[in-house]
């Protein structure tokens, strides 16, 4: 989790190391190179290549080095920031990500320098949150296409359609049907600015060949009566396809892609919870895919719960220790679940069934048990018998969970902004840890279960906190801060589909990632 910096620094001399083909050839010539963002270097072309590429005349006279470009890039961003002053965030925010929008559209290797040297800076722009503003806007801000959309209407054409991408390889794919982009809910075809951001975040930060990388859309339609009722929608105005009928669709793009490129991986974003379990359990074994919000989620929130063991300064094995209860029995949530549970088995020798005896779920009805009827089967194996309860009932609220079990950790996946309270957070000062940890990882901003200040003010200064979305450390005055750790999983999937590409692995195992957010453990957190 936790420090952009670091990596920002490491990807660095990394850029574009891995999966480079060889020395590209273009093959096209003069404005379609111009218009073409992968091979554009505007005004950087020498005299030679305008010669050889039929550029001269179609450029102005002086040529400026790379290093010119990037600076009058960097000073027009100044200057925006500059003149947006006093704006409202929203305003600010999406005119900075159109600003790098543009340079994206036009030039892909200074786009990806700007990125990477600025990445702390441009995270939140091209990522949570910003991106999730980019997807509720998306239809109006639509300037040209980026990656690929298959919609239902394309059934029994993708195997055709995927020759249709410009590129001859592809080795990371992020595909969304758009359901559940971020905490926002069902933004259709306008979650595509999903995958384009977490794209961003493999060339960022794992050095991904950005001519190897593509974001894909899998339009199925859209339950947002919203978008449906809006005219200038741009993706399928129906609604979503369930059961059979939308299976077939995924089928049938997976076929697709791996038949054009078998080792591709595919990382699948932002599904609702029945998909995304369904899915994965439907593909894990055949293709070399993983799904990001279930798994990615999992391996840095361990990272981040083991890093906090390690913060209070007891040892790795006291993890097994500590009673955690995680708000939101989502895909995200219950991931996050699964895989602690599987630590704690393995690191205390113990059965994963008394493993889970120190975890608590809640859901949006509130303290899941036993006695839950219509319980989602993937939050059933977590359901507290009631006898094992000591006065907690089916149903209680976050409060008197958090006020009876007095948790190590409170851990929030939920999507709603605020549920973490004053009062719930004031709780957690009876915690039977000296320094508790409060996670608010939901995305975006105003989807955080509190704010950085809040849990500071209300938790105490000596907690170890955490949010999805990035916060300013908070002033604790007489010098001293309270440390914002930022909990999101663009801290590993970049790491997973590097380590997978290189290694030539077939599939995405839950021991891969158990290992990557151990060691990333140790590095985590600050506080
Ligand atoms: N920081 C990170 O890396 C990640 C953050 N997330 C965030 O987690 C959130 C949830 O994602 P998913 O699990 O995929 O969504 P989901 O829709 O599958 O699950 C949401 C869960 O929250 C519960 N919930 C709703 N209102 C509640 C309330 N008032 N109190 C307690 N529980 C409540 C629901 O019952 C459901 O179990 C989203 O905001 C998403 O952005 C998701 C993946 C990664
Ligand atoms: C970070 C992420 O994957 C989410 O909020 O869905
Ligand atoms: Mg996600």
């Amino acid at each position: 989790m936790w420090k952009v910096t670091r990596f920002a620094a490491s990807s660095r001399s990394r850029l574009f190391s891995t999966a480079i083909p060889a020395p590209c050839m273009v093959h096209k010539r003069g404005a379609d190179i111009l218009h073409d963002p992968w091979f554009n270097k505007d005004t950087g072309f020498p005299l030679t290549e305008r010669d050889r590429l039929g550029l001269r005349g179609l450029l102005p006279p002086r040529i400026i080095s790379f290093q010119e470009q990037y600076d009058r890039f960097m000073s027009s961003y100044r200057s925006l920031e500059k003149n947006t002053h006093g704006q409202s965030d929203k305003i600010v925010s999406l005119s900075k990500w159109r600003i790098l929008n543009r340079l994206h559209d036009r030039n892909e290797t200074l786009y990806y320098r700007a990125l990477i040297d600025n990445i702390k800076e441009f995270a939140p722009i091209i990522y949570t949150p910003t991106v999730g503003l980019v997807c509720q806007n998306y239809c109006g801000l639509y300037r040209r296409p980026r990656g690929m959309y298959f919609s239902a209407k394309d059934k029994g054409e993708m195997m055709s359609m995927i020759y249709n991408w410009p590129a001859p390889q592809v080795d990371m794919i992020v595909l969304t049907d758009g359901s559940r982009i971020l905490g926002l809910g069902d933004l259709g075809v306008q979650g595509i600015g999903i995958p384009v951001g977490k794209l961003d975040m493999y060339v960022a930060a794992a050095g991904i060949n950005p001519q190897r990388i593509l974001p894909i859309m899998l339009d199925v339609g859209t339950n947002n009566q919203k978008l449906l009722d809006d005219r200038l929608y741009l993706g399928l105005r129906q609604p979503r396809l369930e059961g059979e009928e939308y299976l077939s669709i995924v089928d049938e793009f997976m076929e697709a892609v791996h038949a054009r490129w078998p080792k591709a991986i595919v990382q699948f974003e932002d599904f609702q919870m029945k998909w995304a379990f369904e899915t994965l359990k439907r593909y894990r074994h055949k293709f070399c895919m993983f799904n990001d919000d279930i798994q990615g989620t999992a391996g840095v929130a361990l990272a981040g719960l083991l890093g906090t063991v390690r913060a209070q300064g007891r040892p790795l094995s006291d993890f097994a220790k500590q009673k955690i209860v995680i708000v939101g029995a989502g895909s995200a949530g219950l991931g996050v679940l699964n895989m602690a549970v599987q630590a704690v088995s393995r690191m205390s020798g113990c059965s994963e069934t008394a493993a889970k005896s120190q975890f608590f779920l809640i859901d949006k009805n509130g303290l899941v048990t036993t006695e839950r009827s219509n319980l989602d089967p993937a939050a059933v194996p977590f359901a507290k018998n009631p006898r094992d309860l000591e006065g907690l009932a089916e149903g209680a609220s976050i409060i008197e969970v958090v006020k009876k079990v007095k948790p190590h950790v409170l851990l929030g996946l939920s999507g709603v902004g605020g549920v973490f309270n004053e009062q719930v957070l004031k709780a957690m000062r009876e915690s039977v840890s000296t320094k508790p940890a409060i996670f608010a990882m939901s995305n975006p901003t105003m989807n955080a279960e509190c704010t950085a200040i809040d849990a500071f003010n209300h938790a105490g200064e000596n907690i170890v906190f955490a949010s999805g979305s990035p916060f300013e450390n908070v002033d604790l005055g007489n010098g001293r801060a309270g440390h914002v750790n930022q909990a999101n999983n663009m801290y590993l999937f970049p790491g997973i589909g590097l380590g997978s590409l290189l290694s030539g692995a077939h599939h995405i195992t839950d021991g891969m990632l158990q290992a990557a957010s151990e060691w990333y453990s140790l590095g985590a957190v600050e506080v």
